[in-house]
């Protein structure tokens, strides 16, 4: 079908709503256009830069009728780094945003469901430097090395000095490390004209006990890494565990099998609800400590555990959601399959003296194969963006838990899956939750019961 609009035509246009991504959607005759930083509300003169058979995208040029909610970003190269989509927009409102992304994503997705179970976006009250972890590149650029973030959109580096979401600590080392290394002539590794040492630095920085953890990402070992040690820890007496990763494609993740432990401690140690966990360098731990602090009551809230149940703590990573539930439950299993979080979970739970967790370091499906337990009471959810998927939904609906608490970071994947459950289990309740101030990330909590006439 031939579309009315064509790429660099100028249209005006009334913006409906907000996508996954955080832009703003309007529809041109019924033609639905993704304008990147317009917002639910405006009218706006856009520069339509790609047309596909059931959408288009376009640039903003000018708000012809602006939102009364749009204010002036903090960081001053927002308009170029890709870290943040929604900086431009009162926090408050886009409270209520993520909750209506959920509920543009339910409509799509599911048969039927009730919006009243949708509540409110819990927030934070300081929404700033949450990150307690960043991975960013290093790149030298006018003589000296510097750390960045990529572009929207691109993989354009953009050099910054601050990160107004990032825990002022990590930025702190960022700068020391780079300034070091302008020191000591080791240079940030470049891809295209394959020369440097280190392409990424990682940065975990720990809430309560004042840890860091640094990992250098290499293309290959080199021993001039060495150098940074010394004066590094000097300055950051609080770094007590460095490793260099070795990393020659960088397709995958940024650690590999081959990440050597060259300073200090394996792990660093957090706090959090009175438990101390302690993490290796790749293992999974949520970045926004106190958002998840209040994640995981509301799923322990949801999941009303009494001590009869035994209970899965399924994509467990380090295991916090066992640790909240404790002896609440008879028996938990964690399964999780990342090596480094299985360890880092053993070792928490040991210090903790949690007793009645048994971690599964395996894929979830291969574990609830060979689980020998004939009844789940519960089971709590927490998987990355692709969500369940068909076997897993397969599995929940062999073993048919009373109640499924189901942690999410991707509407789109929940609402789907959730439409493959609702004709065994109600949904309840879905608690919008927001783990990413400043960027379209929607986390969501779904308690989801077993139909009782079944
Ligand atoms: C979103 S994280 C949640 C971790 C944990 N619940 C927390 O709050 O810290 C998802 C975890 O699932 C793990 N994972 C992903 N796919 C898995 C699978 N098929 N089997 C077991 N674990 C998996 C990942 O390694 C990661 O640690």
């Amino acid at each position: 079908m031939e579309q009315k609009i064509k790429k660099n035509d100028i249209i005006d246009i009334d913006v409906k709503r907000m996508g996954i991504n955080g832009e703003g959607i309007g529809y041109y005759e019924k033609l639905a256009v993704f304008i990147e930083q317009a917002l639910p509300g405006e009218t706006v003169k856009a520069k339509v830069t790609e047309v596909f058979p059931n959408r288009a995208t376009a640039e903003l040029i000018e708000l012809i009728k602006p939102s009364k909610h749009r204010i002036d970003p903090f960081c001053p190269v927002y308009d170029a780094c890709g870290g943040c989509q929604v900086q431009h927009f009162d926090y408050v409102s886009m409270l209520s945003q993520k909750r209506d992304i959920i509920v543009k994503s339910f409509d799509r997705y599911l048969k039927r469901y009730d919006r009243h179970v949708i509540k409110e976006t819990i927030g934070m009250e300081n929404p700033m430097h949450y990150r307690n972890k960043a991975s960013l590149p290093l790149r030298k650029i006018d003589g000296k090395n510097r750390f960045g973030m990529y572009a929207r959109n691109s993989n354009q580096f953009i050099a910054i000095t601050d990160c107004g979401i990032q825990q002022p600590k990590i930025n702190d080392i960022f700068m020391t490390i780079t300034q070091l290394m302008d020191q000591l002539h080791i240079d940030s590794y470049d891809p295209k004209t394959n020369q440097g040492m280190i392409s990424h630095l990682v940065v975990r920085v720990t809430e309560g006990l004042d840890e860091a953890q640094v990992s250098f990402i290499l293309p290959k070992h080199h021993e001039d890494i060495n150098k940074l040690i010394h004066p590094l820890i000097s300055l950051h007496p609080e770094v007590k565990s460095i490793y260099e990763v070795i990393n020659p494609d960088m397709k995958q993740s940024f650690f590999t099998s081959q990440s050597i432990l060259i300073y200090g401690k394996e792990t660093v140690s957090i706090e959090m609800n009175d438990f101390k966990f302690s993490l290796k360098p790749d293992a999974f731990f949520q970045l926004n400590a106190v958002q998840a602090d209040k994640f995981y009551h509301k799923m322990l809230e949801l999941a009303q555990i009494t001590k009869d149940d035994v209970v899965i703590d399924a994509y467990a990573g380090i295991a916090p959601i066992s640790h909240y539930i404790g002896d609440k439950a008879k028996k938990i299993y964690a399964i999780e399959f990342n090596q480094d979080a299985v360890q880092s979970a053993h070792i928490s739970l040991q210090n903790n003296d949690i007793k009645n967790v048994e971690v599964i370091g395996k894929d979830f499906l291969k574990a609830l194969e060979e689980l020998d337990e004939k009844r789940i009471d519960i089971m709590l959810f927490d998987p990355p963006r692709s969500g369940l998927g068909e076997k897993t939904i397969e599995v929940i609906k062999q073993f048919k838990p009373k109640r499924l608490v189901y942690g999410s970071c991707n509407p789109s994947t929940l609402a789907k899956d959730l439409n493959e459950l609702i004709d065994l289990y109600d949904i309840k309740e879905v608690v919008p939750m927001d783990m990413f101030p400043f960027t379209s990330l929607v986390e969501s909590i779904t308690l989801l019961e077993l139909k009782t006439e079944l």
